[in-house]
């Protein structure tokens, strides 16, 4: 069986510039993919890619060994890929619960939409907040619900842009045991984030990004020896 996900010599530049230049990533059902990177690298442009918001000037994006390079967001949603924004994407003025509905009722589980929604909220210990005002929440909180948004859909391949910033450590915590349990069940998860304690605590494989090439991948506990690893990113202060 081919990878759940396979990202192949992906290129994309912006004006003269690369912000990819021939990446290739894969990412399986069951396991937790760290991408990590400089701030610039293009870990979130690789994520546009993947989820069908850009289209690569060169490569391929394969689901199932299936080639989606051309197909369109929607699409790929509706083949089970959910993501997360950096930039949260949440509808401030309505209520945690509602912003999962929303996201839900788009979602395979539309038929059951509400149960679903709540199920993901005592997942990620929102019940208590169901009814508060999406734009009143602190940042640790409002990306649990970008995450829950991403969930109720039922997602074989999730992608996660920095889920973890602004979380406190037992948030973060709780957090990764949530990573581990999703991947338990199956799921691919590829997680960006800046966390490294988060990274190498829950990714079974991790790719080094840098100015939009793969400089690394492997295991965490080899990435943290490598030195080209270490002169580009964690040797930074
Ligand atoms: N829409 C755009 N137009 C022009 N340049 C862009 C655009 N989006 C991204 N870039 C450039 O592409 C490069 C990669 O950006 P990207 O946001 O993918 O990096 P990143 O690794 O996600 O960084 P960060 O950790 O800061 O989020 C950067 O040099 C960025 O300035």
């Amino acid at each position: 069986m081919p990878p759940l996900l396979q990202a192949e010599g992906i290129t994309v530049a912006f004006g003269g510039r690369r912000a990819l230049d021939r990446v290739s990533l894969t990412a399986e059902a069951g396991r937790v993919t760290g991408l990590i990177g400089p701030n610039g690298a293009g870990k979130s442009t690789l994520f546009d890619t993947v989820s069908g918001l850009r289209r690569p000037q060169a490569g391929r994006v394969r689901l199932d060994g299936r080639d989606i390079t051309r197909e369109g967001p929607a699409r790929r949603a509706r083949r089970g890929l959910s993501r997360t924004f950096q930039h949260l994407e949440l509808f401030g003025r309505l209520s945690v619960r509602d912003n999962l509905l929303v996201a839900a009722e788009l979602g395979p589980r539309r038929r059951h939409a509400a149960r679903t929604a709540d199920e993901v909220m005592d997942r990620l210990g929102l019940a208590d907040t169901a009814e508060a005002p999406a734009d009143a929440l602190p940042t640790g909180i409002a990306r649990l619900v970008e995450v829950g948004r991403a969930l109720v859909q039922d997602p074989r391949l999730l992608l996660l842009d920095e889920p973890a910033a602004g979380q406190d450590a037992e948030e973060t915590e709780r957090f990764a045991d949530l990573l581990r349990s999703l991947a338990a069940e199956g799921t691919a998860v590829v997680l960006v984030e800046h966390d490294m304690s988060l990274v190498m605590a829950v990714c079974d494989d991790v790719y080094v990004l840098d100015l939009g090439q793969v400089v690394a991948c492997g295991p965490p506990a080899e990435i943290q020896q490598n030195e080209t690893v270490l002169a580009a990113y964690l040797g930074e202060p």
